[in-house]
């Protein structure tokens, strides 16, 4: 015990890390009729935050346009905390990038002021780009450092190990998605969050198992400490097995650790 209260952090002005998990969903659209439309749908939708996932853009590599582009969701998306990510191919984006130009992109983004947080991928990292981090920081940026594997799941030990180098890198918040193919893998992914909740309660994390078996794992962040969880747009998910808002939130419910306190008032 004790851990109560370290790892919070804020977004915005969403604290993450105390009670239920926060819900993310994902903004994606590829061209600027989709995104008005899609920046106005999802700012009603019940979640905490949102993720635009620019890797289904179509102009990225135009960076006056990107700045239009985020300008335009941060008016329509109001106080929710942004996330912006360029989800690689390599771990299920929906473009490719060189590297230079996904550090310049990030880079960039920092500097409109327009986002709350950038995604960077911790394969992306190597030590001469290292610094992004820093500036991140300077301008107030949170820095989410993620891991994503579309085939299996590693064993518990490498993904605390990811998790602790994430922060050692500079992460305010290490996120981690693999694919479980049978439920030993959803075991391992629960012990992997458990061991990181109670052996490292000063790094925020989220882990979560893709596809339909991996389900669970989105639900029970506030029990093994996850601190955020994805739920489908309702048009399109950003992954495999993600569900509807209302199904993650009642989920989420069916394990608050308040339900427990109040059913002591009955004995
Ligand atoms: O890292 C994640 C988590 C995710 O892969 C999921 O499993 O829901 C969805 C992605 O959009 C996001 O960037």
């Amino acid at each position: 015990m004790g851990s109560i209260g370290m790892k919070n952090f804020k977004i915005r002005n969403l604290v993450l890390g105390e009670g239920e998990p926060k819900v993310c969903v994902s903004l994606i659209a590829s061209n600027f009729k989709e995104l008005f439309a899609e920046a106005m749908r999802v700012s009603k939708l019940d979640c905490d935050i949102i993720e635009w996932r620019a890797d289904y853009f179509m102009y990225i590599n135009d960076l006056e346009f990107m700045r239009k582009a985020a300008y335009f969701i941060r008016y329509a998306i109001e106080d929710k905390p942004l996330i912006f990510t360029f989800r690689t191919q390599e771990e299920g984006g929906g473009q490719a990038i060189d590297d230079d130009f996904y550090f310049y992109l990030n880079h960039y983004m920092i500097k409109t002021g327009l986002v709350d947080a950038i995604d960077l991928e911790l394969s992306r990292l190597p030590e001469f780009n290292m610094n992004i981090i820093d500036f991140a920081k300077e301008n107030s940026v949170k820095v989410v450092i993620s891991h994503h594997n579309l085939q299996k799941t590693p064993s518990a030990e490498q993904l605390e190990e990811m998790l602790t180098d994430m922060k050692t890198l500079g992460a305010t918040v290490g996120k981690i998605a693999v694919t479980p193919n049978d439920f030993d893998d959803v075991l391992e992914i629960l012990k992997a969050s458990n061991n990181m909740k109670n052996n490292h309660p000063e790094i925020p994390f989220m882990l979560n198992g893709m596809g339909e078996i991996g389900k669970l794992t989105r639900l029970t962040g506030e029990l093994f400490g996850s601190v955020l969880t994805f739920a489908s747009n309702g048009k399109q998910s950003s992954a495999p097995g993600q569900m509807s808002i209302e199904e993650v939130r009642s989920g989420l419910k069916l394990f608050n650790k308040e339900e427990e306190k109040r059913s002591d008032y009955f004995g």
